[in-house]
């Protein structure tokens, strides 16, 4: 189990939002090497809400989502201290299953990234993986998880065909349910809309708000009108610090903090 060191200064300290949390986040640090790029995160997700989380660049968003999933150990220099639970679990308790992780937490990229294969292949990947060989049921998930994605009606005759036929905005939508696929209870999402023009970006927001229902999300943007149309809650970061978090109204309206609203109204970053 990790441990926290306490031999620097503390970062601000952030009460977490009073909802069912999917992920208790307390006292979590994580270096590069050298560099400290999260300090002291406490920050919860709640259940079935859309969680934003803002910043200039470089100030630890990416990092902080790619740690819920434990995706960030891919990298060698990483060192981590305190504690992520999922549904009550430690993440880095060595007995925790990281495969519980992978079939229950989906990530959506910047850039959509499908695989050189069919429409139908992308999003039977995960579930082929997970051991569904029979046609009929992974059709249903197909034709669910498409739908999930409001995508069915645009390639439901075409879903032998390369998803690179698709246009970006569609590719970024297979991907979202290639994510369904798996039937996560958590999305993940990096920037999802930062490559795709206008219309598909309302189309994918559109989605994130009707997949609340079902999943929690955790999107990183640096839209801020994105953020303020989109999420529940949000969360400012700066230089690995969570310096405010909470509901978007008022994060929007009235931060409490100057360093919020001098990024909201643009005077950095
Ligand atoms: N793989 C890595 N190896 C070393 N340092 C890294 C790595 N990934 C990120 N960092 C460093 O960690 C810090 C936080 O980076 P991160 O990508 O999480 O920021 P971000 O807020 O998501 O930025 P952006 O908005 O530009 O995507 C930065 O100083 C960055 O240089």
């Amino acid at each position: 189990m990790l441990t926290v060191e306490r031999n620097r200064p503390m970062a601000s300290s952030i009460s977490p939002i009073k909802d069912n949390s999917i992920y208790t986040v307390r006292n979590f640090n994580l270096w590069y090497g050298a560099d400290h790029a999260l300090n002291d995160i406490c920050m919860d997700i709640p259940t079935n809400k859309v969680t934003a989380i803002i910043g200039p660049s470089g100030c630890g968003k990416s990092t902080y989502i790619k740690a819920l999933n434990r995706m960030v150990e891919l990298v060698p220099s990483v060192k981590m201290t305190g504690s992520i639970d999922y549904n009550g679990q430690n993440i880095f308790n060595p007995k925790f299953k990281v495969e519980e992780l992978r079939t229950s937490v989906g990530m959506v990229f910047q850039k959509p990234n499908p695989f050189p294969k069919s429409i139908y292949e992308n999003v039977v990947y995960g579930p082929k993986i997970h051991g569904i060989k029979k046609k009929q049921i992974l059709d249903e998930v197909v034709e669910k998880s498409l739908k999930g994605a409001a995508l069915w009606d645009e390639v439901k005759d075409r879903l032998h065909e390369n998803a690179f036929g698709l246009s970006g905005g569609q590719q970024q939508r297979l991907c979202i349910a290639r994510c369904l696929a798996i039937e996560p209870d958590v999305i993940l999402m990096d920037e999802p809309t930062s490559a795709l023009d206008p219309i598909s970006t309302l189309k994918v927001e559109e989605l994130v708000q009707s997949l609340k229902k079902e999943y929690s999300i955790v999107i990183v943007t640096h839209n801020m009108q994105q953020a303020a149309r989109i999420s529940d809650n949000t969360a400012f970061f700066l230089n690995g610090e969570v310096i405010e978090y909470n509901k978007t109204d008022q994060i929007f309206s009235n931060p409490t903090d100057k360093r919020t609203e001098d990024y909201i109204t643009g005077r950095f970053g």
